[in-house]
């Protein structure tokens, strides 16, 4: 095996990096977590907003149940521990997209503990084996509303439509040593999210962002100061945030200095980060417990509800995939990496064994292949000339059914299916009308067959005297003479018979 760590090359010696992930995924549900303001992207500015969200004095919060179990959820498929016993606490600042004058959030008492997330072994990513990321919590917060810099010379608009949302804030531990370790976390949490339902993993979109803490500290030695690089909105981004820093810091102590604990942003411009705040004028937030809200208390049984409604998840699913239906290591992991592309196999698996009356484990294979490589490889080479719309799975399931009774061959499934992408016609049609199918007519392929071995009456007598790979050529003749369209199992067979 490749052990592959990854290491800073410093003047005087090796460094390490550590890296510890906040991130905070945006709930998916119809209103807000204290509020029963719409939660839709793309609104107007400010039409969705609630005399709660706006902060009107008097208005008090009210826990949005849907929020609380989407979170839930969150927690049992990371395995964490969840909390029967959680409350909300009041974080105070002053800032112009914040009408309340703090955020609820979860300092204290989160609604889950601590769980942990599996990256797996990828070697070209430099990851060598499956490694487990602790995670310390997930708490639920508000979100603050967005500040609008670029509507007038002068003035700044605040938009409030974002102001109150479910935010869950899920906060690795420092477990993570690699940009590609970093990169890995990210791509599985999102995946589980996506899996579960309770986050649409949108980064580009903003409801899914991550804090970037790194430090640097030689091999195996103590921790070193971390800095946090705030609101990094793509995977991409996360690793060359921690790539940038980790090279900064050690240059900041190689020349003497020292790392100081700051909150910085990334420039995507420039792959660089800069200070934002640093600890000097760091906030004191002063936490207290939200006196509008009791503690949460979580009943039995809408703990077993959570549980019921969890759908089977990627680890799960990549084990059953190998287990159960005989896939590849490979294929297992790129079918379950999202939630899209397992559908799009299980959709295309159930019903190619439907058509030819198989086990799904006997067609596995070859549907995992048709839709990672074959497909794909298909219709890119197409372009713009394939109608996606045209590429349903009843017409690919009929090509597969087609190609698994020996009907028709590789080469000619692609034909097929570059032609449907084309025209939408049905692939036994086309398979019809194009002659692209293979000869399975014993009868026909077996006159060929005697032609092939009267014209070859001496390449027979030394098969038979024990010259074996001859059959070879005997396969290769009788497919020539059918111009490569013969069933290869029935002119294997037939050859067979014939040959004795
Ligand atoms: N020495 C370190 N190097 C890198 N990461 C670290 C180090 N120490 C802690 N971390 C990571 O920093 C993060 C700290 O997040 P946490 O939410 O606990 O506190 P915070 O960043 O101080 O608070 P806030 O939520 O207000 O930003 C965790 O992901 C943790 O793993
Ligand atoms: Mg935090
Ligand atoms: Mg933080």
């Amino acid at each position: 095996m490749v052990v592959s760590t990854y290491r800073i090359q410093g003047a005087t010696g090796e460094w390490e990096v550590v890296i510890g992930l906040e991130v905070h995924a945006q709930v998916v549900s119809n209103s807000k977590l204290f509020s029963g303001a719409a939660t839709a992207f793309g609104a107007e500015p400010n039409t969705q907003v609630s005399l709660v969200d706006a902060a009107m004095p008097g208005m008090l919060p009210v826990p949005n149940r849907e929020c609380i179990r989407q979170a839930v959820r969150t927690g049992m498929a990371i395995e964490a521990q969840i909390n029967k016993w959680s409350r909300f606490d009041r974080k105070n600042y002053f800032y112009a997209d914040l009408p309340q004058g703090y955020q609820i959030s979860q300092l204290y008492h989160p609604l889950v503990g601590e769980g942990s997330l599996m990256i797996d072994a990828d070697e070209k990513a430099g990851i060598a084996e499956d490694k487990v990321i602790g995670i310390e919590r997930i708490h639920v917060e508000q979100d603050a509303g967005k500040l609008m810099h670029d509507q007038h010379p002068t003035m700044s608009y605040v938009d409030l439509n974002r102001s109150g949302v479910a935010l869950m804030e899920i906060v690795s531990k420092p477990d993570m040593r690699s940009p590609a370790e970093a990169g890995a976390y990210v791509r599985k949490l999102r995946a589980i999210l996506r899996y579960v339902g309770s986050c649409d993993g949108n980064m580009e979109e903003g409801s899914m962002r991550a804090d970037v803490n790194v430090s640097v500290r030689r091999p195996g030695e103590e921790f070193g100061t971390r800095t946090e690089t705030k609101n990094v909105n793509s995977v991409r981004f996360v690793m060359q945030v921690i790539e940038y820093e980790a090279n900064r810091q050690v240059d900041v102590i190689e020349n003497g200095g020292t790392v100081e604990q700051e909150t910085r942003l990334f420039d995507p411009g420039t792959g660089t980060t800069r200070t934002m705040r640093s600890k000097e004028d760091a906030h004191d937030y002063r936490y207290f417990p939200d006196p509008d809200l009791l503690p949460l208390e979580l009943e039995d049984a809408f703990l077993e509800e959570c549980r019921a409604s969890l759908p089977e998840l990627p680890d799960a699913k990549r084990a059953r995939y190998v287990g159960d239906l005989g896939l590849s290591e490979y294929n297992a992991r790129e079918l379950t990496a999202e939630v899209e592309t397992f559908a799009r196999f299980e959709t295309l698996l159930a019903a190619t064994a439907r058509g030819i009356g198989k086990p799904e484990r006997d067609v596995a294979t070859q549907v995992a292949n048709w839709a990672l490589s074959v497909a794909p490889g298909v219709i890119n080479a197409l372009g713009e000339e394939a109608n996606p719309a045209f590429a349903t799975a009843e017409a690919q399931a009929a090509i597969l059914d087609m190609q698994a009774k020996g009907e028709i061959s590789g080469g000619q499934a692609k034909e097929i299916f570059e032609i449907v992408l084309k025209t939408g016609r049905t692939p036994e049609e086309i398979a019809e009308t194009e002659g692209l199918k293979q000869l399975s007519d014993t009868g026909a392929i077996e006159s060929v067959i005697d032609e092939v071995l009267a014209a070859n009456a001496d390449k027979v007598e030394e098969y038979r005297s024990g010259k074996d790979k001859l059959f070879g050529f005997f396969v290769g003749q009788t497919m020539k003479a059918l111009q490569g369209k013969g069933n290869p199992a029935v002119v294997n067979q037939i050859l067979k018979d014939k040959l004795g």
